[in-house]
């Protein structure tokens, strides 16, 4: 959703997901990124926790992040395709010391592109967040594992994270907003170029009619 602000800013609201098994850390990482807080001990979530974060991007644009995160047990019950619907991106975690974690994160990808798409039929922007890596960084062999993943899966990318060092928090989430404004400025275009054509195909038939 984006609309003209009275002070000249354009502003978008964009949902993003947080998604990911059980315990990766999903809410760790939006306690992070919106309240720069980390707790050692957190409830499980249980259906979904909204947050919202107010970015100002540049001198004209701002956005309103609304963070949709997921609990891990969601998937087992099939509640997704509710969840996901009108998402502009999303973040998928796994915990880089639990090793079936990743094999969840490409779980959930392939049900979010099984239920969610771009206009053009693309699938959403996703960012395949390895975290905890304050436990074990992640080396480079996995680095490359991640980096074919990432081409094979349709992630537009990855980082390594943690939510208790607050690393890589803020870029990931910039990256991840950074490519969901490109989606969306194209598919202004897209529209733009396609009413365009439908105006003149009116004007052909009317200029050819009786
Ligand atoms: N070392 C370390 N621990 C983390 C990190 N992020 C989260 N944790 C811990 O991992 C545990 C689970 O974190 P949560 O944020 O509740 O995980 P979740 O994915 O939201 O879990 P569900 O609500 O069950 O889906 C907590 O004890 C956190 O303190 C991190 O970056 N590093």
């Amino acid at each position: 959703m984006s609309g003209d602000s009275e002070l000249g800013f354009t502003e978008h609201l964009f949902k993003v997901l947080v998604i990911g098994d059980h315990k990766v850390g999903k809410t760790s990482f939006v306690k992070r990124y919106v309240k720069n807080l980390f707790y050692e001990e957190l409830k499980t979530t249980i259906g979904v926790d909204f947050s919202m974060k107010v970015i100002d991007w540049d001198g004209h644009t701002r956005v309103r992040l609304q963070l949709w995160d997921i609990a891990g047990q969601e998937r087992v019950r099939g509640l997704n395709r509710v969840y996901f619907k009108r998402s502009s991106g999303a973040l998928v975690v796994y915990d880089v010391t639990n090793g079936s974690t990743l094999d969840g994160a490409l779980n959930w990808k392939d049900e979010l592109d099984g239920q969610v798409m771009l206009k053009n039929g693309r699938p959403i922007p996703a960012v395949l967040l390895a975290n905890k890596c304050d436990e074990t960084k992640v080396c480079r062999r996995n680095a490359s594992l991640l980096e074919k993943l990432c081409q094979e899966k349709g992630f537009i990318g990855w980082f390594q994270t943690s939510a208790k060092e607050n690393i890589n928090v803020d870029e990931a989430t910039k990256f991840l907003v950074k490519h969901i404004l490109q989606n969306n400025e194209e598919s202004v275009k897209e529209e733009e170029q396609n009413m365009q054509i439908n105006l003149k195909q009116q004007s052909k038939s009317s200029s050819t009619c009786c």
